[in-house]
């Protein structure tokens, strides 16, 4: 194990220093002003986590996750957004046959959401292909059995989870969902209806805002751009498709192949097209995973100059790539680490500093508890905590130009659309703010001390206006 460690760190590191110089050498596109919004228009900066990894095995397909958790976890740190774990093994669990009761249960957990002003980004999620790779069903996730197609080719026993991506039964199972083998073209047909189905129910919730098409995909035996421009352009394309014969208005989202991707490399995905009336609702949701902290380096010393180099590669081709699917808005759907290494919240505020940057949403992962958590096994309430209860402009009456926070400090440069009446609100942790907000550059409408939110009058004209927020004497 210990060879492979130095050898995956070595090649992460030429990886990442191959693409950190070629960002330097390369200058970034600027990022698209692109936003999702809610229905008043206004641009919606989401922040919150990916619940939860533990919906990957549970029989009945739910996130061990209670209603308090989630009333925990909005007044703690006062987030507006969830990705929310489903899987195609609950969604159809024979062909053809849709449990409404498996989407019963997903509607009263967004039920929860909806009561408290969140917007639900539902994903497909899926590990490894499916629980059916391995006889105790513990390994993979997301696929049913029924669509798991590995011919009789072997899967072996590995400590490393990701080695399974590796194993002959597994790449086939792959090559068998994208057809690559030529033997099942129905696979990715059933793929697409199942969404449509959760989008026909869906559709007019109004906590849903996006659908995450596919989590992490994985190409099998095509890798790279071959795999992303060709079958899994094609899968979101004709998924697309099928969620807007009855959904015309959630925004789709598209991840690129996690391999690579998650460490900063370019992606191949090629444009969807909306058929939609009106603006487009595409956006992209990466990952970022720098390789030399998964192999458990800190961010600290010389993991800490190669992790600075993939997230300078990531958020240049994230932005190249949000350019080339149409000057679409980002999602980071997810990126998370074991918060006891050395730097941790260093790196926490790196990737939420730069999302801040490019506009991007943020859902963390992941809510499960323990070390990467913000709650322990023991629920007591961990470091990270505190790193992501910060200032942030949930919604804006207008495009945002930039903004930036600390714990006690908000600045956001913006431009009011006359268009939308509904105000620009702002949360405001209790920590950073304990006696209210000072505002400078900006006309106070409210301010609630228990939601935490400040709103905004909508200035008169279009000028660009930047705010300033300072904690009260
Ligand atoms: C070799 N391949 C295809 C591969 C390797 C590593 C990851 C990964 O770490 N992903 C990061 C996190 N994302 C999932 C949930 O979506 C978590 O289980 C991983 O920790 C993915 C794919």
């Amino acid at each position: 194990m210990r060879r492979i460690r130095v050898v995956s760190l070595v090649a992460a590191g030429a990886l990442v220093l191959a693409g950190g110089v070629g960002a330097v050498l390369r200058a970034d596109p600027a990022p698209s002003e692109a936003y999702l919004t809610d229905d008043q228009g206004r641009a919606l900066v989401l922040r919150g986590f990916n619940t939860a990894s533990s919906a990957k095995s549970t029989p009945d397909g739910m996130p061990e996750f209670t209603e308090a958790d989630l009333e925990r976890e909005h007044t703690d740190m006062g987030t507006n957004f969830v990705r929310f774990l489903i899987s195609w093994r609950s969604v159809e669990p024979e062909p053809g046959v849709y449990s409404q009761e498996y989407l019963d249960r997903v509607s009263e957990r967004i039920g929860w959401y909806a009561e408290r002003g969140y917007h639900v980004m539902l994903d497909m999620h899926q590990d490894l292909w499916s629980g059916a790779i391995t006889p105790d069903g513990k390994t993979g996730n997301g696929a049913p059995a029924w669509a798991t197609y590995m011919d009789g080719l072997p899967v072996g026993s590995h400590d490393m989870w990701e080695q399974y991506y590796l194993d002959p039964g597994v790449i086939r199972a792959f090559d068998n969902f994208w057809n690559t083998t030529g033997a099942h073209p129905e696979l990715s047909e059933h793929y697409a209806n199942a969404w449509r189905a959760v989008a026909d129910r869906f559709a007019d919730h109004p906590a849903v805002v996006a659908y995450d098409l596919m989590n992490e995909p994985y190409g099998g035996t095509l890798q790279g751009p071959v795999f992303e421009s060709g079958p899994l352009t094609a899968l979101y394309q004709k998924t697309t498709d099928a969620i807007r014969t009855v959904d015309q208005d959630t925004w789709v989202c598209v991840a690129p192949q996690a391999m690579g991707n998650n460490w900063g490399t370019p992606s191949g995905l090629g444009p969807i097209t909306d058929s939609r009336d009106g603006d487009q609702r595409i956006a992209y949701c990466p990952h970022i995973y720098p390789l030399p902290m998964d192999l458990g380096g800190g961010y600290e010393g010389t993991t800490r100059d190669l992790v600075d180099a993939t997230v300078a590669s990531w958020r240049g081709n994230t932005v190249r790539t949000a350019a080339a699917l149409g000057d679409v808005p980002v999602i980071l759907g997810e990126f998370g680490l074991d918060t006891t290494l050395p730097g941790a919240l260093d790196y926490v505020d790196r990737i939420y500093a730069t999302a801040a940057e490019i506009g991007a949403g943020v859902s963390y992962w992941s809510r499960d508890p323990g070390p990467w958590g913000p709650y322990g096994e023991d629920g007591a309430a961990r470091n990270l905590v505190p790193a992501l209860d910060k200032p942030y402009p949930r919604a804006v009456a207008g495009t945002p130009i930039s903004w930036a926070s600390s714990a006690d400090r908000l600045e956001l440069t913006f431009r009011p659309d006359p268009d939308v009446s509904a105000p620009t609100e702002i949360y405001l942790p209790r920590r950073g703010f304990p006696a209210g907000v000072e505002v400078d550059g900006g006309e106070v409408l409210a301010w609630d001390q228990e939601t935490r939110l400040l709103t905004l009058r909508q200035p008169q004209s279009s000028d660009e206006v930047t705010v300033t927020l300072t904690p009260a004497p």
